[in-house]
């Protein structure tokens, strides 16, 4: 069981040619709890890779320190690195595997590199192998297989030395939304049946809501926002969060879609969060039904994060004006509601 804790983590690159440093990474402190899954997520040149390699070590930070597990990577000369090293796994974009090996001679190189017997090495692979689902393939070549395949074969690999900590560096983002999952879904497995700590970095709020359980948020080389993945999805803080956070969720129609909507309804919009812990649906319905507002929903939808339900819908309301204006006020008491038109 292995805790990753960064605490006032910075990076600066010396800037070439007479060209300003570049300030990467800026006092992002992270405390992945062991046995968690933990996403890092933003856009292109946040941090998100540099922030991966001063966790493994390939990298030194510039300022703050980084444990893993006990061992505190910041300083380290590098052959206690590479002890170090031994104990996190990591998996790539773009796979990383020898193409002129086998399936089982990619799984193995790490064990040879650790200097297992010959015997022993072959039993793990099996093993190893069979986790993943590619007990058939083991005298493939890596060229043979799709890209599903070979990712399963780099967290084979990754896995061959037993790490307590996962890395995974954008590791679903070249596959398509189906083998991504069943990637997304392996990764799962990995962390409940082995408790191996996952911090992985991705552009994609759908990975954080598909396997995280809890995020940090990075902008401009910053934390911009930190916490489970309900919270944030649910209640995103920071301008960053909730431009992701639209990417994934059904959210309030966008100022050109709802003069859409209003040119197609007419009777009055509003859009209700339905939070789970929040209002109970049916105290909605029947606080419109109550009044004779009849209720039509023309937007949104209900969805899971984080194993916990969250929704937003656009209701339209058609009934008497009078009526209309009291239920909007006695739902304005019950729920999160805002009127649209
Ligand atoms: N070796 C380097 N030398 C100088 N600047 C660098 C170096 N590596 C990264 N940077 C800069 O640091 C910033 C953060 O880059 P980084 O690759 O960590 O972001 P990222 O969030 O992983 O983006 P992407 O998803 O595009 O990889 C960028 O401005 C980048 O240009």
């Amino acid at each position: 069981m292995t805790r990753v804790q960064l605490r006032g983590v910075g990076k600066i690159y010396p800037g070439r040619r007479g060209s300003d440093p570049v300030v990467a990474v800026e006092d992002v402190s992270i405390d992945v709890a062991s046995g968690e899954i933990h996403a890092i997520i933003g856009y292109s040149g946040a941090g998100k890779s540099t922030l991966l390699r001063l966790v493994n070590g390939l990298e030194a930070a510039t300022s703050g320190t980084i444990l893993v597990g006990d061992d505190d990577i910041t300083g380290l000369p590098e052959s206690r690195l590479r002890a170090v090293r031994g104990k996190i796994g990591m998996i790539f974009q773009q796979f990383n595997l020898f193409h002129a090996k086998t399936v089982a001679k990619n799984v193995e190189y790490p064990l040879i590199v650790a200097g297992m017997p010959a015997a022993e090495r072959r039993a793990r692979v099996a093993e190893l192998l069979d986790f993943v689902g590619l007990g058939g393939r083991a005298k493939a070549y890596t060229d043979q297989l799709s890209g599903g395949q070979k990712q399963r074969v780099g967290i084979a690999r990754a896995l061959a030395t037993n790490p307590g900590v996962l890395l995974a560096d954008e590791a679903t983002s070249a596959l398509d939304p189906e083998t991504s999952r069943e990637v997304l879904r392996l990764l799962s497995r990995v962390n409940r049946e082995f408790g191996i700590t996952i911090l992985l970095i991705t552009h994609e709020m759908e990975v954080v809501r598909e396997i995280a359980h809890r995020v940090t948020v990075m902008d401009d080389g910053k934390a911009v926002e930190q916490g489970s993945v309900f919270d944030v999805f649910s209640n995103p803080q920071a301008p960053t969060s909730q431009r992701f956070v639209a990417t994934a969720l059904p959210t309030t129609p966008a100022e050109e879609h709802l003069a859409d909507l209003r040119a197609r309804h007419r009777g009055s919009l509003v859009s209700v969060t339905l939070r789970d812990g929040g209002v109970d649906q049916p105290v909605i319905f029947s606080t419109l039904a109550a009044r004779g507002v009849s209720v039509s929903i023309v937007h949104g939808g209900v969805t899971e994060v984080g194993g916990r339900s969250f929704g937003r819908v656009t209701l339209e309301l058609i009934g008497e004006e009078t009526a209309v204006a009291e239920a909007i006020t006695a739902l304005q008491a019950e729920a999160e509601l805002e009127v649209l038109s």
